[in-house]
């Protein structure tokens, strides 16, 4: 069963939630790390009742597409859009409503630029999933899935004007997402200082946020930065009431 309710609409859902002056959380689900549905739907279905606006669909590592489209098949019966996130092309369900076309700017490897995309594009043509254009961006120290998997140069926190360079280009070719991403499970988030010299950059451009966060404290930071989508993944498989709570702190905002 194809999800017609956000297919074509999810760029508009997520702009006219921001320019309503609203942060946005996204839910990230990582199919290897999902052991059994029913599980799954109570816990998306929590996620939804405290706020989160979408769930992200996708890991790193061992992600089979049918195992993607089962997930979608849950969040087809929730009130908020399925987003793909895709590591590789394996990460692609005929069943999504959209998927994050991740080029990984800083990556050296010109597979991850364009590589996989030029892999991708043709199938989701084919499949009619929204595309939502996205400058991803690896950074801080950690070694992590995505780093060590993406072939990222990382870009220490220190210095965030380089980001910042990197985030410009991907909005001056088009990207009308910015992804900052510590890196699963990174031990340190991305700091709120080095998220407003980003968004200072790409001004209106959506800037996402996420990896390593795990307290509101720390979410509610990084969005009075300029971050506009907080995503967590890790905090919702250890500590679903901690992952509450950080969005039930952003929906006050
Ligand atoms: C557009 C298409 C089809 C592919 C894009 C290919 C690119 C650019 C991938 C970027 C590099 C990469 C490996 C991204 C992974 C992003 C992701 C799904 C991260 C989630 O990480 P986890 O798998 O949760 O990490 P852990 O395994 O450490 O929990
Ligand atoms: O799992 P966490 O650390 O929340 O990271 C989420 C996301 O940014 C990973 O791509
Ligand atoms: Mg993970």
């Amino acid at each position: 069963m194809y999800s017609m309710r956000f297919r074509g609409k999810v760029y508009t859902y997520i702009k006219r939630e921001i320019e309503d002056g609203g942060k946005l959380h996204f839910s990230l689900v990582d199919p290897e790390k999902v052991l059994n549905l029913e599980d799954l739907r109570k816990t998306l279905r929590a996620l939804v009742e405290a706020g989160t606006n979408a769930i992200l669909i996708g890991g790193s590592l061992n992600v089979f597409n049918e195992d993607v489209e089962k997930i979608v098949d849950i969040v087809e019966e929730l009130e908020v859009p399925s987003i793909l996130f895709p590591g590789s092309i394996a990460g692609i369900a005929k069943n999504a409503d959209a998927i994050m076309m991740l080029s990984l700017l800083n990556s050296d490897d010109v597979y991850f630029i364009v590589g996989a995309q030029a892999y991708a594009a043709p199938i989701i043509k084919r499949l009619g999933l929204e595309v939502l254009p996205t400058g991803y961006i690896v950074v801080g120290e950690a070694h992590t899935s995505v780093s060590i998997m993406g072939r990222a140069r990382m870009i220490p926190f220190d210095k965030p004007e380089i980001c910042a360079a990197y985030a410009l280009a991907g909005k001056y070719m088009g990207m009308r997402f910015i992804y900052l991403e510590a890196g699963s499970g990174a031990p340190k988030p991305v700091p709120p200082e080095f998220v407003r010299v980003v968004k200072k950059a790409i001004e209106d451009t959506i800037l996402i946020v996420g990896g390593g966060i795990r307290s509101s404290e720390v979410a509610l930071e990084i969005a009075n930065a300029g971050a506009d989508i907080i995503v967590t993944g890790t905090i919702i498989e250890k500590d679903l009431e901690r992952a509450i709570k950080i969005i039930s702190s952003l929906r006050r905002k």
